[in-house]
């Protein structure tokens, strides 16, 4: 579990009840699992009827840069996209300052990851992602990446004195191929809008609609905006094949759940020609985000209460998977 700002009941009841219509809060609980925020179950109850929320005290991105998530979730939400709403306070603000840190308080999602999926669900997620994309054409604000192309320029030459020889050629190498694909006209004709980046298994609930049989799993939802951003659809498409269709090995593709995914994507927005043709980099450039923020956490942690990095040699080995399709 990663807390970095622990937070008791008493710290947050008072301006529960007085600042928001959730009623009074009950409980609140550090929630395992995740490494960027400290996130928190918190229970409130209201005319005699307990109610579930996600309270999230932001630990890297600043105030400037988190109405665009918090407004992105709202807009997806409305339009029937199964996401968190963010809460408002009385004067309509979803934006505020807990501890000295930006927080927000959302929906909780109701289900549980599926961290070995069957390709029902590879197809599920596939065919909300495309909806996801189209129902962010609309949305009015607009933010980059912060971890695409320019990071990584930045991050890589802090990381690279950790790394083995071949490490560090196969990073080099991987960052100056990503280079010119960003700089081409391919890239540049890719479609783009607010894509979430970051749609990994743990970031997605699956509602099992009280069987214990999960081919009835129904979408409960997605989270964990908070690396989203106007970025490639296709980029977006691509970190989500590299976590959800890997085969035993956990490196190549497997093509039930490779076939199911893209099958279901497709079904709601085709690939265009150029969107096709610029796959396999694709592939490559979400596969070295990952790698990259990896060996970042692993190699320059911060403090937590409890936290475990994840293995940054996971992508390393998807990457050089990628390079030899
Ligand atoms: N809106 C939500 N509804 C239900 N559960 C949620 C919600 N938001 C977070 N959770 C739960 O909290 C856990 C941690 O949240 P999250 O994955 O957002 O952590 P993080 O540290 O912000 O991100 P990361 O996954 O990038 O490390 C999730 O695995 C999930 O169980
Ligand atoms: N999904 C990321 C963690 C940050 O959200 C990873 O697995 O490296």
């Amino acid at each position: 579990m990663a807390v970095f700002t622990p937070i008791e009941l008493s710290d947050i009841s008072q301006w529960i009840s007085q600042d928001f219509d959730i009623g009074q809060a009950i409980e609140i609980h550090g929630i395992h699992g995740g490494i960027e925020n400290s996130n928190f179950f918190l229970d409130t109850l209201k005319d005699g009827k307990k109610q579930e929320y996600v309270l999230t005290i932001f630990e890297r991105l600043s105030a400037e840069q988190l109405p665009y998530y918090l407004e992105l979730m709202r807009h997806l939400a409305l339009q029937g996209i199964p996401v968190p709403m963010p809460i408002e306070n009385h004067r309509g603000e979803i934006l505020f300052t807990l501890k000295g840190k930006p927080a927000a308080i959302v929906t909780k999602l109701p289900g549980l990851s599926r961290m070995q999926p069957e390709a029902k669900h590879c197809a599920l997620v596939g065919e909300m992602l495309a909806k996801m994309h189209l129902a962010g054409k609309d949305f009015s604000k607009t933010q980059e990446n912060l971890r695409s192309l320019g990071w990584w320029q930045k991050t890589i030459p802090l990381v690279i004195p950790h790394l083995s020889t071949a490490q560090k050629d196969l990073i080099t190498h991987e960052l100056a191929a990503q280079e010119q694909f960003f700089s081409s006209s391919a890239y540049d004709a890719l479609p783009q809008g607010a894509s979430h980046c970051d749609l990994f298994r743990d970031n997605v609930l699956f509602d099992p609609k009280g069987t214990a049989d999960s081919s009835q799993d129904q979408l409960g939802g997605f989270f964990d905006f908070y690396f989203a951003g106007t970025d490639k659809w296709l980029f977006d498409l691509a970190v989500t094949v590299n976590d959800w269709c890997l085969a035993e090995n956990k490196q190549d593709l497997d093509p039930e759940r490779y076939e199911a995914l893209m099958k279901a994507y497709q079904s709601v927005r085709a690939l265009t020609k150029e969107e096709q043709a610029s796959w396999p980099l694709m592939l490559r450039a979400a596969a070295l985000r990952f790698w990259v923020s990896r060996l970042w956490d692993f190699y320059l942690p911060r403090d937590a209460q409890m936290l475990t990095p994840h293995d940054p040699t996971h992508f390393e080995r998807i990457l050089l998977s990628r390079r030899s399709l």
